[in-house]
């Protein structure tokens, strides 16, 4: 850390340096105007409006600052899958980011993104809160729990994650949503095997570029170099955000094909400065040659450094790669 400080002085980086002894794959949350909460979402959902309606299944995994259940619904036994965010009333700042996640699932509805059909408050406690998002249950886990499993994944299955991965991306950037958070914990799996995009908690409706000092989010592994960097790669007002999300299913992507996260060596310890140096600094890493050249095309145009050279989601879409190989549905179905 001492090295990267110093090498961050000499080169005038105005990146502003985490606290000490944050884990390897820390996130940065941001503050943002509070968003009013409202249970309904769209017409055709459940009309769930409190946890004595739902009966916890199992528990699906844990994330920041909460966890993820699977549930029924008693009334109509239907499943779904029930993420609790726990906050204390004072800590602003998660119910804003928590407001926020709410109000952009309200907006969305897609074939791509995963379903959100309600949100309430189960408003157990004085001092502390529980913000509930009743989500569509995706069975399959997440492509991070796939590839835990499998190592690795055929290209003709990474085709189709980064198709169906485009396709989500193209209708948020459409509504001027960035994620800000694709990796391959919050690629979810349904029970078809098809891939959506999941976990609002960090992304942001923008309107021409991203808000000052709101760059600096998401899990810092999959950031791009103009979001980690912003000065030495024109990010910060320059850019409206789209392309991070671009490169980060890029990262994704080479993940899936490599078996570990692609931008270190596979044991190396992923750490604040080790992170900093591979992203804004390193080369992309070579494939090995059993992968075809519409994949390291494909890649390369996901990992351009340069955000403004970076291919943009409708390029990725046409691309060989994408559109060349036949689709394998039901491919990630873990069964
Ligand atoms: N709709 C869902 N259906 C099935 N499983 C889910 C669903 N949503 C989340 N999960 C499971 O719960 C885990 C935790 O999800 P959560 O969104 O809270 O955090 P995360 O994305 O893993 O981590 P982070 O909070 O750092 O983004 C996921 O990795 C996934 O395995």
């Amino acid at each position: 850390m001492t090295l990267v400080r110093e090498r961050r002085r000499q080169q005038a980086l105005r990146l502003p340096l985490p606290p000490q002894n944050l884990s390897p794959y820390f996130c940065y949350r941001v503050q943002s105007p509070s968003s009013l909460l409202s249970s309904s979402i769209r017409p055709d959902s459940p009309d769930i409006k409190g946890l004595a309606e739902l009966e916890k299944l199992a528990v699906l995994g844990h994330g920041n600052g909460g966890t993820v259940y699977k549930v029924r619904q008693r009334r109509s036994s239907s499943i779904y899958a029930l993420k609790v965010l726990r906050f204390d009333h004072d800590a602003i700042g998660i119910w804003h980011q928590a407001g926020r996640e709410a109000e952009i699932l309200k907006r969305v509805d897609s074939q791509f993104v995963v379903r959100c059909h309600g949100v309430f408050d189960s408003g157990t406690d004085a001092d502390s809160g529980e913000l509930c998002f009743v989500m569509e249950y995706m069975e399959g886990g997440s492509l991070h729990d796939v590839l835990r499993l499998r190592r690795r994944l055929p290209e003709s299955v990474i085709s189709d994650v980064a198709r169906r991965v485009l396709e989500g991306l193209k209708y948020l950037h459409g509504m001027k949503i960035v994620h800000r958070d694709i990796k391959p914990s919050n690629l979810l799996i349904n029970g078809k095997g098809e891939v959506k995009i999941a976990d609002f908690g960090v992304s942001q409706v923008v309107a021409g570029s991203l808000e000052a000092g709101d760059s600096y989010v998401g899990t810092s592994a999959y950031m791009s170099p103009e979001r980690f960097d912003s000065e030495k790669w024109n990010g910060g007002p320059n850019d409206d955000g789209f392309a991070g999300d671009v490169w980060a299913l890029g990262v994704t992507m080479l993940e899936c094909y490599m078996g570990h996260f692609p931008l270190i060596a596979p044991g190396q310890k992923p750490d604040w400065a080790t992170l900093m140096c591979a992203i804004c600094f390193g080369e992309p890493p070579k494939l090995v040659e059993t992968a075809s050249p519409d994949f390291e095309s494909f890649i390369q145009r996901c990992l351009e450094k340069d955000w403004r050279n970076r291919g943009t989601v409708l390029e990725l879409l046409s691309h060989p790669f994408v559109t060349k190989r036949c689709t394998s549905a039901g491919g990630l179905f873990l069964g």
